[in-house]
């Protein structure tokens, strides 16, 4: 593998549940640090595409996967179902889901867990990593007197932070996050956007969302989903600046657009200047 391998190559996907296909001919790089964003609106697929790259579309029965997912050069395809090699695959590749999902157990049994199972730590080795793997995503300071506790009493956005500390203790390569601040409340979302812009320094880091103001504010490079197909794919300012296709004006709405621009592109997708009203609704929440 050169170092100039993209970190993940994504050749022709399609993803299919039951007999419908939802994810159609994706091929894309996604290139080594950095922060790249998948945005689009509910539906678009971007769990679908997501799970793929760490092989936990497998956890569900009716999927069906085309194509081919490289990662550092190496065909994900050829592991099998509940191989070893898909273990450590997704240690290397990290996830973060949408709802903030600790174990049911202690704050700090949620860091320790992985990092006994994974190194074999005793006691004083453990303690050490728990205490740097807080520390690193800005929680130690909160919870050094109570990591006994029920990691289910944190708030949303601490949850959020030690389920970040959970995935983060396993040195991952890659770091996904599925939409990650969409139940959290702006000061919270703050605190992750701010700490994965750190991350994505010293490792690559994968986020879906479906609020354009956070692409723009978070990824180096974004790609646009609409319907299961990636519709654009690039640097987030050219993106902002001067997308290339109307689906992408759709997705990015009239406040970064402007409304007469979004109106034309309605009126080339659908046939009509009426706005649905989902797609209004949408805007007001987006900030
Ligand atoms: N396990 C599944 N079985 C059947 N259909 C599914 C499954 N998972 C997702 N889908 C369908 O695939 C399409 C894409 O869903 P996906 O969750 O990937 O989109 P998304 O962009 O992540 O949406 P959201 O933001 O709402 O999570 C949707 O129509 C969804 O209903």
């Amino acid at each position: 593998m050169s170092r100039t391998t993209p970190q993940f190559e994504i050749r022709d996907l399609n993803v299919f549940y039951g007999r419908t296909q939802r994810v159609f001919h994706v091929s894309v790089d996604i290139e080594r640090y950095g922060i790249t964003a998948f945005l689009g609106s509910s539906g678009s697929g971007k769990s679908s595409l997501l799970r793929v790259l760490n092989h936990t579309y497998d956890l569900f029965s009716d999927v069906r996967i085309e194509g081919n997912v490289l990662l550092d050069g190496e065909d994900l395809s050829l592991y099998g179902r509940n191989s070893t090699e898909i273990m450590l695959l997704r240690q290397r590749v990290g996830m973060v889901c949408q709802c903030p999902n600790p174990f049911p157990r202690s704050i700090y049994e949620n860091v320790a867990y992985g990092l006994r199972l994974r190194y074999g730590y005793r006691k004083r080795q453990l303690d050490e990593r728990v205490e740097q793997t807080l520390q690193r995503v800005g929680l130690w300071h909160n919870v050094k007197e109570r990591l006994t506790q029920h990691a289910l009493h944190l708030a949303a956005g601490q949850q959020q932070l030690l389920c970040l500390a959970r995935a983060l203790a396993l040195e991952p390569d890659v770091l996904m996050l599925d939409e990650p601040c969409s139940l959290l409340d702006p000061a919270a979302t703050y605190q992750i956007e701010t700490l994965l812009q750190t991350l994505g320094q010293e490792m690559t880091i994968i986020l879906t969302t479906s609020n354009p103001y956070q692409a723009r504010r978070m990824a180096d490079t974004t790609g646009v989903l609409f319907d299961g197909q990636l519709v654009e794919y690039a640097p987030t300012y050219c993106l902002f600046l001067e997308s290339q296709d109307v689906r992408t004006v759709m997705v990015l709405g009239t406040n970064l657009y402007g409304a007469e621009r979004k109106s034309a592109a309605m009126t080339e997708l659908f046939g009509k200047t009426q706005v649905p009203v989902l797609v209004a609704i949408g805007e007001e929440r987006m900030q």
